[in-house]
């Protein structure tokens, strides 16, 4: 039975997917739709999305509510924030009948061992938040790092900048973050007085997901709970799996906030750039690199020419399509940048970026850059987004 997308995300249920703990509120968008369109599962009867993962059992968000259900069958692995095809099973208990290639994934790559072999920590989120608190100096070639782990993911990453409060020690590592960010996207955020909270709600498209990476103390939590605000709170009864008297309550890793953004809480994920990234950009896609060196033309576009290196690896399972649409993916974005950070453009980022974090200070510099702020914003000059 093929489930028609957009509209009805289960057959099972004549109200169409409002509960507030089905996929909708889990990031389901008509994107996501086409995405099931596109990876038929003939005998499902609806979709969903893992919330969390535990030891025995997967917390899945369904059209009728967050469910109880045991790994999938064929032993695939399953992680939080991954799109599955709910139907029954011989016994007709609901079961996960698979999962979704991933459009993104952050994973522990274990030593010694095959990569692919590594640890899935969280699957399908958009954006990366790189989370750098002012309130420290800025450790060489971290960012630069746990960037590359961020674009090595396939998602975009986007630098957050915490405590810019703290004002008198701020404008120092702004600055060198943003030499550091290599142009990608920053924002400068204050949990404390609530500043730069809704421009980065901004810079997560609508319905995405997002998930935040970052050292001990850089202010994950906090953030998280100023951009959650009370629903940190909030835990649904959950049924395990269709016994619909049994109630637990529980705890999610995936959060829906109420302007459908979606919040990946996955305490192994905090820290993962730091453990993993251990090398700079060329070190991170060095592989593809290599490939990409070795094929017939010193010009190949990796599209039909013969002799392409980097095609037959992608054909002969050496390297993954997912993995190869990330260097892309980076490549473009820093081309993009690398284009609009002439001399000039670069000052006039720098100084914006400067100018607002000095402006949550609570000094006289600040009701003076304030106005200035207010005035360029009332000239319309505000640095706009180019996505
Ligand atoms: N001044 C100021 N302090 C903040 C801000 N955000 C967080 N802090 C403080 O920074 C400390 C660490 O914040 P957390 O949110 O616990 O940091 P974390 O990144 O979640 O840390 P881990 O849980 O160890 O990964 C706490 O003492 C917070 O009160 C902020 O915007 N301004
Ligand atoms: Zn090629």
């Amino acid at each position: 039975m093929n489930i028609p997308s957009g509209n009805a995300l289960d057959s099972t249920t004549t109200n169409n997917a409002a509960t507030p703990d089905g996929p909708s509120s889990y990031g389901y968008t008509a994107e996501v739709a086409r995405y099931f369109d596109d990876h038929p599962c003939p005998e499902a009867t609806g979709c969903g999305r893992v919330v969390r993962v535990d030891r025995n059992r997967l917390l899945v968000a369904a059209a009728d509510g967050l469910l109880h259900l045991p790994y999938p069958l064929d032993g695939e692995v399953a992680a939080t924030g991954d799109w599955v095809w709910l139907g029954p099973n011989r016994a007709g208990d609901r079961q996960i009948l698979a999962v979704l290639p991933r459009r993104s994934e952050l994973s522990r790559k274990r030593a010694f061992e095959d990569s692919s072999a590594g640890q899935v920590l969280a699957a399908n989120m958009d954006t990366v938040g790189v989370v750098v608190p002012v309130d420290r100096p800025l450790t060489h070639n971290r960012l630069e790092r746990t960037l590359v782990a961020a674009w090595d993911s396939g998602a975009t990453p986007l630098v957050i900048i915490t405590k810019a409060d703290l004002a008198q020690v701020a404008d120092d590592v702004v600055g060198k973050v943003i030499l550091q960010a290599a142009g990608v996207e920053v924002v400068t955020t204050s949990a404390e007085n609530g500043d730069g909270i809704d421009e980065l709600m901004a810079h997560i498209p609508p319905g995405g997901t997002i998930v935040l990476l970052g050292p001990s103390g850089a202010g994950k939590s906090t953030l998280i709970n100023a951009l959650v605000g009370r629903q940190v709170q909030h835990t649904g009864p959950v049924r395990a799996g269709d016994f619909k008297g049994k109630h637990t309550t529980t705890s999610r890793e995936l959060v829906p906030l109420a302007n459908g953004t979606v919040l990946m809480d996955t305490p192994g994920v905090r820290g993962f750039g730091l453990f993993d990234a251990e090398d700079g950009m060329g070190e991170m896609f060095g592989d593809v690199e290599e490939l990409a060196a070795r094929c017939r033309f010193a010009d190949c576009g990796h599209g039909n020419e013969p002799g392409c290196a980097v095609r037959e690896a992608i054909e002969g399972g050496a390297l993954t399509d997912r993995r190869w649409k990330s260097y892309l993916k980076m490549q473009r974005e820093l081309a993009a940048l690398a284009r609009r950070s002439d001399v000039a453009a670069q000052r006039a980022y720098y100084r914006e970026w400067h100018q607002k974090v000095v402006s949550v200070g609570k000094s006289q510099r600040w009701a003076e850059r304030e106005v200035a702020e207010k005035q360029d914003r009332a000239g319309g000059k505000r640095r706009r987004r180019t996505r």
